[in-house]
């Protein structure tokens, strides 16, 4: 039975502090089996809450990390819309350059004007760190979630949810501007080690209870669930004031 943990915390800021403890250790453990550290990032919110305290942390070895995208927009790096410029400003250029160049993978930018061709690009950068054998196995993947259930650039209705062998694909009629973009697919992030969806603020309560406790499958994110893995929520009260779930009083790993 795949195993779901909901943190509640009462402010963003605190969600922020617990994904610094969370991450602290999750990447010690990675690297202590791996030698590395493999995580993916969302846009939107999440960037900014993840990096707020972890910009600054000075225990974990971010050599050993290789960062993806569990979707991104087809722009160039410097449009306001690309994930990569968000979690660059947001967290990498805060690093100092401890994670090598070679070891930071998003989108290629000469790619942007070819969505399908970007998403195929992406999987071979996938290989090249994972493998060709087997389905990649993240230690962590970081989610957000719209208000319609997404996740990633995985849309209620939209053929991607179906994707059973494909490790990124792409879409070109996003109901989320901008319409082009390239996203990860449930045979990658359900064989994640770990899947954080991160949410904050009262605007995400129904969804998340029709998500966590509803297990309402018309909801992408309902369908995250990882056979070899946990999927945690680090949310804020406000976030989860419709929930019914025992949420632990306290953060524990
Ligand atoms: O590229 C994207 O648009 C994101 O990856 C997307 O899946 C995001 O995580 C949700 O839409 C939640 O966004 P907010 O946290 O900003 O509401």
């Amino acid at each position: 039975m795949p195993l779901t943990k909901v943190f509640s915390f009462p402010t963003p800021d605190k969600v922020s502090l617990a994904l610094d403890q969370f991450l602290t250790q999750a990447s010690s453990e990675a690297i202590a089996q791996t030698g590395k550290f493999t995580i993916a990032f969302s846009g939107g919110s999440l960037p900014t809450s993840v990096a707020k305290y972890l910009k600054d942390n000075q225990t974990i070895d971010f050599s050993k990390w290789y960062v993806f995208w569990a979707d991104e927009r087809c722009v160039d790096y410097d449009n306001a819309d690309s994930n990569y410029k968000l979690v660059k400003e947001e967290f990498l250029d805060k690093l100092s350059n401890k994670i090598p160049a070679a070891q930071i993978i998003p989108i290629s930018e000469s790619l942007v004007n070819d969505s399908e061709a970007a998403a195929a690009d992406y999987q071979e950068q996938l290989v090249s760190v994972f493998g060709d054998q087997k389905t990649p196995v993240f230690d962590c993947i970081l989610l957000g979630i719209g208000p319609d259930g997404h996740t990633c650039s995985l849309f209620p209705g939209f053929p991607q949810l179906n994707e059973k062998s494909k490790w990124v694909v792409h879409i070109d009629d996003s109901p989320k501007p901008p319409s082009s973009r390239i996203t990860l697919t449930y045979p990658v992030v359900n064989n994640a080690k770990k899947v954080v969806f991160v949410v904050t603020g009262a605007g995400k309560s129904q969804t998340i209870k029709q998500i966590v406790d509803d297990k309402d499958d018309s909801k992408p994110a309902t369908r995250v669930a990882l056979p070899k893995g946990t999927v945690y929520w680090f949310v804020d009260d406000a976030a989860a004031q419709d929930l019914s779930v025992v949420k632990p009083s306290e953060f524990k790993l």
